[in-house]
């Protein structure tokens, strides 16, 4: 007899004996849960609530939210997380670091799951990050708190092969991503399906739109169904009717719960404003470290360039602080790395551009400092929100140059308390001498520099807000020095800048830039990069910039015809004057010259000079050789020789000539055709023959590792729960995708056993089982017997 199956006995329910009576007691069970669920949703009003406990959460995510630690539920999620579950749009604003994200991955899993939504029923739910970063960090939360529950999720981010991410695509319940990669791949996959999406979830919305991903999401939302639920949240949230209308919400409900806040950033938040001027930047950021070099700071810069610049020089100073740094172009592994690096430190400082300045939730950091300022307040608050998050205590920088000052009133006007401090005197130190003898004997970081002067210039300049930003009024010179610099770069067509179009092009998604032939991704020059000409080694070094001098002077060479050269053309024109007076123009030294055979070579370069002396060389410049064929008799012919004239008048004209050649070389042409069809029908029998042998092979072997395979497929899991969705776990499996179980005669070492007993014995293996349970189990071992 088998043994007596039991479920935790119920008041009023009958104990049960067998795996049928078991499972239909479950499915009611789970049946009537369901239902209670549904009830409680509908009837919770969700006030004075305080803890998850007394939501109307399923069993699963209670659990997730109790093994990750999530007990009392913060303002935003106390309010948007009944209105969300109750099916209804929200468009939630709340200060950085309040728990925005489980006041949507919560809803989420739940309205999936009340909608019995499974496996099967493919994409479910969209979640939209404005970076990769960001993305990585919701869908971490989402593995936590939805461990328990059946459905499959993934990370749709880029930075992988699009191919792998489009495998497993098509198997997820649940997507975070970023727009750019999304749009990739709803052009690139075959079959993508999102006319079933329930939820659609936009976070930090207000940035993906800024980023310029505009068009993008339009493109991703027209794909969406029309009946969905739709949650955008943001620390600075769009109220813009129009970006609300074009993201689809319908009658959502505002939920903003530190509106009526004194303070629009954290309350354990000190914040400071200092005035610097420009080129005392980096020596007041210098001094800063080496005062705090127990502290774990974010350090905000406006562009890539001048985060690698600052921080291979800072590297090179030996600050005493561990240095990490963050921007966009870097390889996705490292961006992944350098964000768990910098979360695990205790004391680090982490140079970054404003990809970290969203969402990102580092633990335990002490100082924001802001080199360059943001772009607007809403930037600077979520800068800020990097530190002071959930409850603790934190303290933000801000430098500003003279020509900034006003940027402190935007920040009171947007209920930012910040205070204006100075630097002690005694602080103050010096790094610009380190910095140029770094830049004297590293020319590539003088490149860097060059490139990170022009980035700032370029990024001060594409500043929306005019009457703060202004470029005229910054010591360019100055600040050139100061960084190592001999001069000030000159930079071209800064004004000419749409700043809408950068944006759009810099977030491109890499693989779309890659078939636009925009790739590149070089800022700062101003070049028209799609221009697809051919250029030679020689152009590009005539283009090249780096050594902004020289090349400047080399242009004025090769440009000028005999035109003076303008007065920024530097000390190099001096020699050449002298060149004027004493000494003939090089121009009218006759060029060295090599003859060789057939041609004569001009000898342009030292380089060449020395190649030339070498044999190998030399024999390669020699005219090559003529194809020759030979007759009968052994003389020689070119391939191609022209015939007599006398004999070719004699064959007649030359349109019959001509016609006589086509006719012969038709039919010699057809005849090797009828060859050609003969052959490729051989091939083809033969490929057929050898598809059915191999097909037939497979067959064999599918059939012996059937059961193996079927439990091999894979989905893109983030649970560890085994299909207990919806409570019904096993039934709702076995309905849908007939899974089969592993049968008494499978166990593995039984079979071991009786395998090495029948190699003993030299006999056949029969599994058989000491008690077989029912027909199916007779049957097996029968047919093993008469086998
Ligand atoms: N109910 C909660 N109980 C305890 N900790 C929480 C709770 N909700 C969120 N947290 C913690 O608070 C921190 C900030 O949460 P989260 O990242 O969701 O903030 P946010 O509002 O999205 O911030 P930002 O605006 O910067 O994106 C996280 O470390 C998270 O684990």
């Amino acid at each position: 007899m088998p043994p007596s199956v039991r479920l935790p006995e119920k008041k009023g329910e009958r104990p049960v004996h067998t795996k049928s009576a078991a499972k239909k007691l479950k499915r009611k069970r789970n049946a009537e849960e369901f239902q209670l669920l549904e009830t409680r949703v509908r009837e919770f009003d969700g006030k004075g609530i305080t803890c998850f406990s007394e939501l109307p959460l399923t069993k699963q995510t209670a659990a997730g939210l109790h093994k990750a630690h999530f007990k009392t539920l913060t303002d935003i999620q106390r309010k948007a997380i009944p209105l969300a579950l109750k099916g209804r749009d929200v468009l939630g604003a709340a200060k950085t670091g309040s728990g925005k994200t489980l006041a949507f991955l919560v809803p989420v899993l739940e309205v999936l799951y009340r909608k019995k939504w499974t496996t099967m029923d493919g994409l479910g739910a969209l979640i939209i990050s404005p970076t990769r970063e960001l993305a990585a960090q919701i869908f971490d939360v989402l593995r936590k708190i939805g461990r328990e529950h059946a459905f499959s999720a993934g990370l749709v981010t880029g930075g992988k092969k699009l191919k792998d991410e489009q495998e497993a695509l098509h198997r997820m319940n649940i997507v975070v991503c970023t727009p750019g990669r999304m749009l990739q791949h709803m052009d690139q996959t075959v079959g993508l399906m999102l006319d079933n999406v329930q939820l659609l979830v936009l976070d930090e919305a207000d940035r993906i739109l800024d980023m310029g991903f505009g068009k993008t999401l339009d493109a991703i939302i027209e794909n969406l169904p029309r009946e969905r639920q739709t949650l955008l949240f943001s620390a600075t949230q769009t109220k813009c009717v129009t970006d609300l209308a074009r993201l689809g919400l319908k009658d959502a409900e505002y939920v903003a719960v530190h509106e009526a806040a004194t303070s629009a950033t954290p309350a354990g938040l000190d914040q400071f404003y200092m005035i610097v001027p420009l080129p005392e930047k980096l020596n007041t950021l210098f001094a800063f470290l080496r005062n705090h070099l127990q502290s774990k700071v974010v350090v905000f810069m406006s562009s890539c360039k001048q985060v690698r610049f600052v921080y291979e020089t800072f590297r090179q100073l030996h600050i005493g602080i561990s240095l990490l740094h963050l921007h966009g172009k870097q390889k996705q592994s490292a961006r992944i790395d350098i964000t768990a690096k910098f979360s695990a430190a205790k004391q680090s400082c982490l140079f970054s551009t404003d990809v970290v300045a969203r969402g990102l939730d580092f633990p335990a950091v002490d100082w924001v400092v802001q080199l360059d300022a943001p772009e607007d307040a809403d930037t600077y608050i979520h800068r800020v929100g990097r530190t002071a998050r959930f409850e603790k205590a934190g303290k933000a920088l801000l430098f500003l140059c003279p020509s900034e000052e006003a940027f402190a009133d935007r920040l009171t006007g947007r209920k930012v308390p910040i205070n204006k401090v100075g630097q002690k005197n005694s602080k103050k130190q010096s790094i610009q001498n380190q910095l140029q003898g770094l830049l004297f004997k590293d020319p590539e970081l003088k490149y860097l520099g060059q490139k990170a002067f022009v980035s700032y210039c370029r990024s001060i300049s594409v500043q929306k807000d005019g009457e703060i930003f202004k470029l005229e009024e910054l010591p360019l010179d100055e600040y050139a020095t100061s960084i190592g610099l001999l001069g000030a770069p000159r930079i071209k067509g800064l004004k000419s800048v749409d700043v809408a179009k950068i944006k759009e092009i810099k977030n491109a998604p890499r693989g779309l830039k890659a078939l636009e032939g925009n790739s590149s991704g070089e800022e700062g020059e101003g070049e028209d990069k799609s221009k697809k000409e051919v250029r030679t080694r020689y152009d590009r070094m005539v283009e090249r910039k780096n050594i902004n001098v020289l090349t400047d002077h080399y242009a004025n060479l090769v440009q000028d015809d005999g035109a003076e050269p303008d007065n920024e053309g530097d000390f190099l024109t001096v020699k050449r004057s002298g060149y004027d007076s004493d000494i003939p123009d090089p121009t009218e030294i006759p060029p060295k010259t090599l003859k060789v055979p057939g041609k004569e070579i001009l000898i342009d370069s030292k380089r060449k000079e020395k190649m030339l002396k070498s044999k190998k060389e030399l024999v390669k410049l020699k005219p090559k050789g003529a194809k020759l064929i030979f007759d009968d008799d052994g003389g020689a012919h070119q391939i191609y020789e022209l015939q007599d004239e006398d004999k070719f008048r004699e064959a007649g004209s030359a349109e019959i000539q001509r016609r006589k050649f086509l006719d012969e070389e038709g039919k010699r042409v057809k005849e090797a055709d009828i060859g050609d069809r003969q052959l490729a029908k051989e091939k083809r029998k033969e490929k057929r023959k050898a598809q059915k042998l191999r097909a037939a092979e497979e067959e064999a072997v599918t059939e012996e590792r059937s059961e193996e395979d079927e439990s091999r497929i894979e989905l893109v899991p983030y649970g560890e729960a085994e299909g207990d969705h919806l409570g019904q776990g096993e039934d709702v499996e076995e309905e849908r995708q007939p899974k089969r179980q592993r049968k008494w005669f499978e166990d593995d070492e039984e079979k071991q056993k009786a395998k090495e007993k029948a190699e003993r014995t030299g006999g056949r293996v029969i599994e058989a089982a000491e008690t077989p349970e029912n027909l199916e189990d007779l049957e097996m071992l029968a047919s093993g017997l008469i086998g």
